[in-house]
């Protein structure tokens, strides 16, 4: 069955949602140019992204903190109080700093480097260039002018994937919808999918019919992801749990 992950989620309800929906992973963007940031300003920086993480852990759903080109003090506030699942980097980061972040975390955190691909070089190159993270989060590229680097409900032409032999993990993401996800993971052999605007009501509101509809047609899809995912995904299932992960925080 694929794994799902519903992206850019700004409220405690629409975690429980997403979470009773059957959800893998939702993501929290910390990008102060998307309509779905939720990094605070002052003192209350982290406040907002701190309660999500925790109504996260205590539903059972990981959590996915997406950066752009993050500063270290964002690093380091975000893992202070509580540690997410993952740290999706969605920006320019070279793979040094990849790699330097995959480094300096436990082996139970992920590191996902998200890459806008339009043909299969650039998703080779991409896949090499940045192989120190745990995966790739293959996207389109942003139209013309964007900014911000993800989120545009634009999907790339996934043809692109026939026949390509992935080293680790992966999700598809761009453009997916309820409609078409099912056919997505059908054509692309995607073992995980991600999703932000086509479960949205209005751009940056996310609706929970639609969240809803979406992780029940990609659960239901036909999945035919490779024997090589099927192994890194024991993998990780055997990572340390978010319930654990909040006991030692609380510990500290
Ligand atoms: O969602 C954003 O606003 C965003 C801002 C800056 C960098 C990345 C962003 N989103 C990245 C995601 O993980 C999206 O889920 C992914 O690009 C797919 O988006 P969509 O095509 O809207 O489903």
């Amino acid at each position: 069955m694929a794994e799902v992950k519903i992206c850019g989620i700004s409220d405690a309800d629409m975690v429980k949602v997403a979470a009773e929906a059957g959800a893998d992973w939702v993501g929290f963007v910390l990008v102060s140019a998307s309509p779905r940031n939720v990094l605070g300003s002052g003192a209350s920086r982290f406040d907002q992204i701190t309660d999500l993480m925790l109504t996260a852990a205590t539903n059972n759903v990981r959590s996915v903190i997406l950066l752009a080109d993050p500063e270290p003090a964002i690093l380091r506030g975000v893992g202070g109080a509580v540690m997410p699942d993952v740290f999706q980097l969605h920006g320019q980061e070279s793979p040094e700093f990849v790699a330097n972040l995959r480094a300096s975390l436990p082996s139970s955190v992920e590191v996902w480097k998200a890459v806008g691909v339009s043909s299969r070089e650039e998703l080779d190159d991409a896949a090499h260039r940045y192989r120190a993270a745990d995966r790739l989060l293959i996207d389109a590229k942003p139209p013309e002018g964007a900014t911000r680097t993800g989120g545009h409900g634009a999907a790339f032409d996934w043809s692109i994937l026939e026949g390509w032999e992935a080293s680790k993990p992966w999700l598809l993401a761009g453009g997916l919808t309820p409609h078409n996800v099912a056919g997505a993971i059908k054509a692309t052999g995607a073992s995980a999918v991600d999703v932000s605007s086509g479960v949205e009501r209005q751009r940056g509101i996310k609706d929970a019919d639609l969240v809803r509809t979406f992780i029940a047609a990609a659960k239901s899809a036909d999945y035919e992801g490779s024997h090589e995912q099927a192994k890194h995904m024991g993998t990780m299932a055997r990572r340390e749990g978010p319930l654990r992960r909040i006991w030692r925080a609380l510990r500290r």
